[in-house]
């Protein structure tokens, strides 16, 4: 461990701008090639505003902020991956500068071309040196698994790519930046961390001080900052970035986004994810198996889900044993016709037994009917909810034992901290890898003011205020909604006056349903990471690129050819990225 006080700090390159020379800089965009309207009195990317480029047919770039849009006439140098042995099988593994990301992708022969982001990946130019980058890296905000794999591949990815050996941990979330200690990661320290759940650098919610926060970073001379969290951790991380830029620092904020919850806007879905539906499995298979055992036995399960019922509905998918699933975005009721006691009761006399599954946010303004709201928040400022799962359980058995006189079994099963607990499984593994390096690259390449995460399959560097303006929530008028109402056969709780209103309500859904990305080769960086020889010889190796196609176009097949058929969930291809 290292304190605070005595940790290395290198003098050298650590550029501090002024706003007034930052100016003169305002009409470079990041790659040199993009131009902001002229005659403002301040160039857009210091107020704040979103950083668009505008092309043919609708096409709109949402471009994310780069160091050389507010400080001028900084050196740039060759990518140290062009020498790395891992690499040079690949015939176009920098990614081109002007490749973008399409946000839709399900698209009609009129329409315009729509909002793309910035291509995540390796560039051939970086804006550091090795020896210059001094890294951290700070988890905030609840657990969630892939935390210590982000971690790992962060410190891997910087190290064994760019030759980086300067790399602190914040400890504590937020807080510690001013707080607490930090601690010095190597490859090898964090080497066995992904097996692990948690994060080894602790986390917390509240005690987001942005000028501690950015003095500290000052301080200790730090040029990387990598923070990892959800939807209030990004919202930091955006006014760390403006204060950072205010002060004119060479300074780069990534925003890696974690919540097991899935509500982080605009991307495909977040790690920890499906290792939180997988996990919950256990729990909905031991409810089934308890209210199978006995006669009118009833199995409620409580998954994690504060705004949004992901895990509930891709669980309940997943399980096909469950008979109703309850989610924050799906008001129900209790009583009369289409209420829930007579779905249960009606399951019982068919079947004997059933399985609840509902999510924590699921039914608040129920249980605030009935019992005095308590309008508290977390350090955060996030609604500290109601137990649904024990209120609901409470209330079935007083409905059936008082008025139904009829015995029922129920076992109330509350897996959540259990499941976020836990190390991520391999498809999240994977996936970590992949954000841990996108993140590495973006930083490297001198973009700033950016979470990294897959858009319909490909990692984009996405601006902070596109993640944190809206929250991701399950759209009950589409179709996967639809799926679990149709395989569960539950009531859907709305009135055909209901439906109309939340048709008119929800986005059109043009999103990506099922089957809709493409899975790609990822050999590269898989040599990359284990660090292995590639076991191919200089003559093999050219014979490789010139047989292979270039990989922009290897995608574009891929994206054809390899669409999964009869797969239910909309990503479950879409890891490939970069
Ligand atoms: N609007 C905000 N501005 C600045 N910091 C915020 C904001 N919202 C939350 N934070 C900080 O982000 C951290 C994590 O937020 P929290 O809501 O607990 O978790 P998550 O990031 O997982 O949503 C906390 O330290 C909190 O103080
Ligand atoms: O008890 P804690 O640590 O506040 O966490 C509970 C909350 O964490 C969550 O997993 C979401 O956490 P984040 O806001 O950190 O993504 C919710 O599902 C749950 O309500
Ligand atoms: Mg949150």
């Amino acid at each position: 461990m290292e304190s605070a006080s005595n940790s290395f700090v290198s003098q050298k390159s650590y550029h501090t701008f002024g706003l007034r020379s930052s100016l003169s800089s305002i009409n470079a965009g990041a790659d040199g090639k993009f131009r902001f309207p002229l005659g403002r009195a301040m160039a857009p990317e210091l107020r704040n505003e979103p950083k668009l480029v505008h092309g043919e047919a609708g096409y709109v770039l949402e471009d994310v902020p780069h160091f050389v849009d507010y400080i001028p006439d900084l050196p740039t140098y060759p990518n140290p991956l062009q020498d790395n042995p891992a690499y040079s099988v690949v015939k176009q593994y920098f990614v081109n500068i002007d490749d973008t990301v399409a946000q839709k992708i399900v698209v009609h022969k009129s329409s315009p071309r729509g909002t793309h982001f910035r291509r995540a990946g390796p560039r051939q130019k970086v804006y550091f040196e090795s020896d210059e980058v001094h890294a951290c890296i700070v988890t905030c905000g609840g657990l969630c698994p892939g935390l210590n794999t982000v971690i790992r591949e962060l410190v891997c990815g910087l190290s064994h790519m760019y030759g980086v050996s300067r790399i602190l941990g914040i400890e504590g979330g937020y807080k510690g930046f001013y707080a607490r200690n930090t601690v010095h990661l190597t490859p090898k320290s964090v080497n066995d961390i992904h097996k692990r759940g948690g994060t080894i650098l602790g986390t917390s919610r509240g005690g987001h001080d942005t000028s501690k926060i950015v003095d500290s970073i000052q301080d200790r001379r730090i040029n990387q900052v990598y923070i990892i969290g959800g939807d209030g951790t990004q919202k930091g991380a955006s006014v760390i970035f403006q204060e950072i830029r205010r002060r004119g620092l060479k300074v780069s904020v990534v925003g890696i986004p974690k919540t097991i919850d899935n509500d982080i806007a605009v991307i495909d879905k977040s790690f920890g994810f499906d290792t939180a539906v997988e996990e919950a499995q256990r729990a909905i298979n031991a409810a089934h198996v308890e209210a199978g055992s006995v006669e009118h036995g009833i199995g409620v399960v409580k998954l994690m889900g504060r705004y949004s019922g992901f895990i509930a509905m891709y669980a309940t998918l997943a399980s096909r044993d469950v008979d109703c699933c309850l989610i924050p975005e799906s008001p129900f009721y209790l009583e009369g016709k289409g209420g829930l006691y007579e779905f249960i009761e009606k399951r019982l006399k068919e079947n004997g037994h059933m399985v609840l599954v509902v999510a924590e946010g699921a039914g608040q303004e129920l249980i605030a009917e009935s019992m005095r709201s308590m309008d508290h928040e977390d350090a955060s400022g996030n609604k500290l909810l109601l137990d649904i799962g024990l209120w609901l359980s409470q209330k079935i058995k007083d409905y059936f034992s008082s008025k139904k006189k009829m015995t029922i079994n129920l076992k109330y099963i509350d897996p959540t901290y259990m499941i976020r607990a836990i190390p991520s499984n391999a498809s999240d593994n994977v996936y970590c890898t992949l954000l841990a390096q996108s993140a590495v690259h973006g930083a490297m390449a001198g973009y700033t003011g950016f979470t990294v995460a897959p858009v319909n399959g490909r990692h984009a560097y996405i601006p902070f205020y596109r993640i944190t303006e809206t929250q991701n929530k399950v759209v009950i008028t589409d179709r996967m909604w639809a799926r679990l109402l149709s395989s569960t056969n539950q009531p859907s709780f709305l009135s055909q006056n209901a439906i109309e209103e939340a048709k008119k309500e929800e986005e059109p859904p043009t999103q990506l349903l099922e089957g809709e990305n493409s899975t790609n080769h990822h050999d590269e960086e898989l040599f990359s990471s284990a660090n292995q020889p590639n076991f191919l010889s200089h003559n093999a190796t050219e014979v490789a690129k010139k047989e292979e196609k270039p990989p922009t176009q290897l995608h574009e097949e891929n994206g054809v050819a390899n669409k999964p058929s009869g797969c239910c969930f909309r990503w479950c291809s879409s890891i490939s990225a970069m």
